[in-house]
C-alpha cells in the first residue's frame, strides 16, 4: 500500500454513523472517499458535502449520499489533502484546483483532518507554489500585483487553454520559494481586488494523518 493510500484509509476510521462529512479533493483523499462508500455500503450512515465537481462525481459513482452546503447546519467532520505542510498544520492547498470550495467548507466544519504522503510536510512554507484564485476580468492585471508582491506568477493552464476552476475562475500559481509569515502573505493577496482566495489554510486542520514508508504518522495542534 502507497502512502497516500495508507493515510487516506486511515482518517475513514475517524467518520462515525450519523456525521455530516466535508469530502475533500486529490489523489489522497481519493482513498478515503473510497473507504468511507465501502463503510456505507456496510451499513455506515453518514451525508458527505463534496468540495468539488471531481469529489462529487467520485461520491455519487461510489454510493455515498451527498448535501449541499446550503442544506447543512455545520459540517461535523472534513477530511482532504494538502500540498505542503508544516508542524503547526499550516497548509498549502490548491493544487488540483479546489480551493475556494475546500476552504469555504473547512471554514463551516468543526474538526478538519489533513491527510498526505510525507512529502508534503515541510519545515517552510512555499517551495510549492502557492494557488491564488483569481476572477478572469483585468486578470493580467492581478498577475502583476502577485509579482510585485515577491513571487514568480504562472497562470495555469490545462489542455492548451487556461484552467477554470469549479467557480467560473483562473488560477495563478505564484513561486515565493519561501513563505515565512503566512498570515500575512495571506492577508496581503486577499486583499487584492480581483483576488477571490489563495490557498493559505491557516487553523483549519487541527490533525494530519501521514503515510510514512509502510506506517503512518500524525501530526496534532
Ligand atoms: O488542495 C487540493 C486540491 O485543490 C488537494 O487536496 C491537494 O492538491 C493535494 O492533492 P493530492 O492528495 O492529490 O496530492
Amino acid at each position: 500500500m502507497n502512502e497516500k493510500q495508507l493515510a487516506g484509509e486511515k482518517a475513514a476510521s475517524y467518520v462515525q454513523d450519523g456525521m455530516v462529512v466535508g469530502l475533500g479533493t486529490g489523489s489522497t483523499v481519493y482513498w478515503t472517499i473510497l473507504k468511507i462508500a465501502e463503510m456505507v455500503q456496510n451499513g455506515l450512515s453518514i451525508t458527505g458535502v463534496p468540495t468539488s465537481k471531481e469529489t462529487e462525481k467520485l461520491a455519487l459513482e461510489h454510493g455515498i449520499p451527498l448535501i449541499a452546503l446550503e442544506e447543512v447546519s455545520s459540517i461535523d467532520l472534513t477530511i482532504d489533502g494538502a500540498d505542503e505542510l508544516n508542524d503547526e498544520l499550516t497548509l498549502i492547498k490548491g493544487g488540483g484546483g479546489a480551493l475556494l470550495r475546500e476552504k469555504i467548507i473547512a471554514y463551516h466544519s468543526t474538526h478538519m483532518i489533513v491527510v498526505a504522503d510525507s512529502s508534503k510536510v515541510v519545515s517552510d512554507l512555499g517551495t510549492f507554489p502557492l494557488p491564488v484564485e483569481v476572477v478572469p476580468f483585468g486578470y493580467q492585471k492581478t498577475l502583476d500585483v502577485l509579482q510585485d508582491m515577491g513571487c514568480e506568477p504562472s497562470i495555469r493552464s490545462k489542455n492548451d487553454s487556461l484552467f477554470i476552476t469549479d467557480n467560473g475562475n483562473y488560477i495563478v500559481d505564484c513561486a515565493f520559494r519561501s513563505i515565512p509569515y503566512p498570515s500575512t502573505l495571506h492577508e496581503r493577496i486577499n486583499q487584492i481586488p480581483g483576488v477571490v482566495d489563495n490557498g493559505l489554510f491557516i487553523g483549519y486542520a487541527e490533525k494530519a494523518i501521514i503515510g510514512n514508508g509502510s506506517t503512518i504518522t500524525f501530526l496534532e495542534k
